[in-house]
């Protein structure tokens, strides 16, 4: 197993570095102020299955977006692989966003109209990595899929559509997983096969941040971050020691 930090074989950079100082994002809705995070301080720096956990509306998605260069802080500061996207221009948040996470969504996201294979294409295309359509299908067997490359999302399970979005996410090869309630849609049993994978590609240098309510997910975590109407209330390992996968229940 590989917990040391992923590096970027193209930039050199050490990428699973995550830090956040001081972050504000608040939302002003007419008279209203919504402090979707407030004062949020949180590093992440090791290559790990890292879960933020809390009740709906209390940050979960915000804070994702704003680790994924999708967002920007109302204050404070965010750096990602040591680059600071709070002052970094759109265009540089941009080709940071390319070279350092990929995304997997709760309702898999693929592109209806190409392929598993080409939706896998994609997230190597838009790295900009070489031999993108070798990559894809070495990535689709990577996660159980080398068989179903033909095929559309329409023709697949929701277990195996979210397969394809995180071999797409993976064939990205960037150090920065982050997933927004991945297991969300899924059958209890297809949702702890997710898990598996996922956890998989934290073992393998990934740093992997899955965002849930889902208390029982956390379980499974490195590292569980949990939030509350916008602050970090607590960050350690579970409580009471990592369970295995065989362990959940929900
Ligand atoms: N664009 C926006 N404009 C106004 N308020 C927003 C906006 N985006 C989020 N919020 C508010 O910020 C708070 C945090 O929202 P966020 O989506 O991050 O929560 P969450 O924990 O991901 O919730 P859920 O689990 O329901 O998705 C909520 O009160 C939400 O209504």
């Amino acid at each position: 197993m590989n917990f040391g930090p992923a590096v970027d074989a193209r930039t050199g950079a050490k990428g699973t570095r995550i830090d956040l100082d001081d972050v504000c994002r608040h939302f002003v809705v007419g008279d209203v102020v919504v402090r979707a995070l407030d004062q949020v301080n949180l590093h992440v720096d090791e290559s790990a299955f890292v879960v933020v956990l809390g009740p709906s509306g209390s940050g979960k998605t915000t804070l994702l977006n704003l680790v994924g260069a999708l967002d920007a802080p109302t204050s404070g500061t965010i750096r990602l692989a040591g680059t600071d996207l709070t002052t970094a221009t759109r265009a540089e948040r941009t080709r940071i966003r390319r070279r350092t996470v990929s995304f997997v969504f709760q309702s898999f996201n693929l592109f209806p109209a190409l392929t598993a294979l080409e939706n896998v294409q994609f997230g190597a295309d838009v790295a900009g990595r070489a031999h993108a359509e070798r990559l894809a299908q070495q990535v689709l067997e990577q996660v159980g899929l080398g068989e179903r490359g033909r095929h559309f999302a329409h023709q697949l399970s929701g277990g195996e559509q979210q397969r394809v979005a995180i071999a797409r996410a993976l064939a990205t090869g960037n150090p920065i997983l982050l997933a927004d309630e991945p297991t969300g849609e899924l059958d209890f049993h297809t949702g702890v096969q997710i898990l598996e994978l996922l956890r998989a590609q934290a073992e393998s240098g990934k740093t992997v941040v899955v965002v849930t309510h889902n208390r029982e997910i956390s379980r499974v975590a490195d590292r569980v971050i949990e939030l509350s109407s916008g602050h970090i209330v607590a960050d350690g390992p579970p409580a009471g020691g990592r369970a295995g996968l065989a362990d959940l229940r929900w």
